[in-house]
């Protein structure tokens, strides 16, 4: 266990750093502030949800000269959610120090981005694409950035971004501090990452396995068309706070949440043919938990730091390990627990043994639930909630009625049938869904066994941002139901723990 104060920090960013609520550094942060502070480059790897965003936070912002108003460090991330996500870290980081981070990303307007540089940020967080339209633009200018930052760093040195982020590097000087962080990063890429670092540091975390030991890692197999009744199977069965369900593709996305939207379930999706508005919207509702299910493709899958989500389901198995491990992460941070389940096509049962090499834990099997598993769970749920209203609420109204009732009927039949009106029962309207092919297991050779090809994945928001088509985006609304006439617990959440155990 390591505090802050061990590690060298100034007394500006001390207080941040209680502000923030931290009370003890994560091994990542503990591993890697001292020797950033020192002016090393340094690959950092750690389980997902671990503080990595601070561990390179804290150093860089501590290099800051707030008397200098050029551009001093920038920080490079795959998604435009991810930039803002870590713009705002930084922010709070800097809060006291004076430091200014400013996101910088596509599907934004352009000159609200130049009207925002004129503030003078210290720090740009952005988007490959963005970040090279204003280089060209002159808008941005890298001659005096003292840090790089990559976040995602195998992402972003994968096939998609590295001609872009070897631009980026062209225009920074040669003399200056690089960090890379990731939860993953596979040898290969590894490699290709010191072509652009000065003699650097590696930090790995040790860990048994590469995901979270706090996360419960459940695999069910079955065929491509049971799929959709299984999800709505577990969600009633087990309804989660927020669950986010990983689909393969857009078509994939729009069309599952469709389906759920549907059969009743507050669903919306995100994918990178979605307007900027759109997204931002999507991503914000989710977080308010005014829809409690998020569909996602991969746009999702790294970085994003959601509390409140319990469960993630890869409705369709990840294209390759290092996309199982990010996205199972959105669930289990900061300490918490949380649920993955996989669905497996019995194709598909050679790419589960690779995640689960890859990744040096297994999933554990579980059966196809039932309609009567569903149904049970939905009744738990009522139970709670009669149980939560008793215990909290006044009924006092009500109570009239209930002797009436009470006269007429023995207490037991009275009770089933308000339970069976409480109870959403499962829900079986047909919905349309498009199978997808099943994703069949590569050797792992060459480039890392990345198995991705620039087309074959949805690469989504994952392209480069300032080109891509912003189309479409308007689909169906939210379901008819809030989360708690989903029959969830309407007590407050427990507050946000700070520290790791
Ligand atoms: N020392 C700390 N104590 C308590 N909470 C922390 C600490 N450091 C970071 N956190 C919180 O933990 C959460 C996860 O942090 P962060 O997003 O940086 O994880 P990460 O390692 O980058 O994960 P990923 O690999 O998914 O990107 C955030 O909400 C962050 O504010
Ligand atoms: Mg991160």
């Amino acid at each position: 266990m390591t505090m802050f104060h061990e590690l060298g920090i100034s007394e500006k960013i001390m207080k941040s750093i209680q502000a923030m609520g931290f009370e003890e550094a994560t091994p990542i942060q503990s591993e890697t502030i001292p020797v950033s502070l020192q002016g090393k480059d340094v690959i950092g790897q750690a389980q997902t949800g671990t503080g990595k965003t601070a561990a390179f936070g804290i150093p860089m912002i501590e290099k800051i000269d707030i008397k200098n108003t050029f551009i001093q460090g920038i920080v490079v991330a795959p998604t435009r959610e991810l930039a803002i996500q870590v713009a705002e870290e930084l922010n709070r980081i800097g809060q006291f120090k004076g430091v200014k981070a400013l996101p910088i990303y596509g599907g934004q307007d352009i000159n609200r981005q130049i009207r925002a540089l004129k503030n003078r940020p210290q720090i740009i967080v952005g988007t490959p694409g963005r970040l090279m339209d204003h280089m060209n633009r002159k808008t941005i200018r890298l001659q005096n950035i003292q840090v790089v930052v990559l976040d995602e760093a195998d992402e972003m040195l994968n096939m998609g971004f590295i001609e872009d982020i070897e631009a980026i590097l062209k225009e920074v000087p040669e003399v200056r501090q690089t960090l890379l962080f990731s939860a993953t990063m596979p040898e290969p890429i590894r490699k290709i990452a010191e072509n652009f670092m000065n003699d650097p540091v590696q930090i790995k975390v040790k860990a048994k396995e590469m995901t979270v030991p706090n996360i419960e890692q459940y695999y069910i197999e079955m065929q491509e068309k049971k799929k959709f009744d299984v999800l709505t199977r577990l969600l009633d069965m087990e309804s989660p706070e927020l669950a986010i369900v990983f689909g393969r593709t857009k078509r994939r996305v729009d069309e599952l949440s469709e389906a759920l939207n549907t059969r009743g379930y507050a669903a919306e999706g995100i994918h990178g043919d979605l307007t900027q508005a759109k997204r931002s919207s999507v991503l914000k509702k989710f977080k308010a938990g005014t829809i409690e299910v998020l569909v996602a493709t991969d746009v999702a899958a790294r970085g994003l730091d959601i509390s409140g989500v319990t469960h993630v389901y890869n409705f369709d198995i990840p294209q390759d390990p290092e996309s199982y491990v990010h996205r199972i992460g959105r669930t289990g941070r900061a300490g918490k627990t949380g649920l993955a389940y996989t669905f497996v096509t019995p194709r598909e049962i050679g790419q589960l043994k690779n995640i689960e090499r890859t990744t040096k834990r297994s999933m554990e099997r579980k059966p196809v639930p039932s309609m009567d598993d569903a149904l049970e769970g939905q009744k738990q749920i009522t139970a709670e909630k009669i149980l939560y209203t008793i215990q909290n609420e006044n009924f006092s109204f009500y109570k009239h009625m209930a002797e009436e009732l009470l006269d007429e009927h023995d207490s037991v039949t009275v009770v089933a049938a308000a339970i069976k009106l409480l109870t959403k029962e499962p829900d079986q309207t047909p919905v349309q869904l498009t199978a997808e092919a099943p994703v069949v297991a590569k050797e792992r050779k060459g480039r890392g066994g990345d198995n991705r090809s620039r087309d074959n994945r949805s690469r989504d928001s994952y392209s480069r941002d300032s080109r891509r088509r912003e189309g479409g985006g308007s689909r169906g609304k939210g379901g008819n139901f809030g989360r708690n006439s989903r029959g969830r617990s309407s007590s407050p959440s427990a507050s946000r723990k700070k520290t790791f155990k």
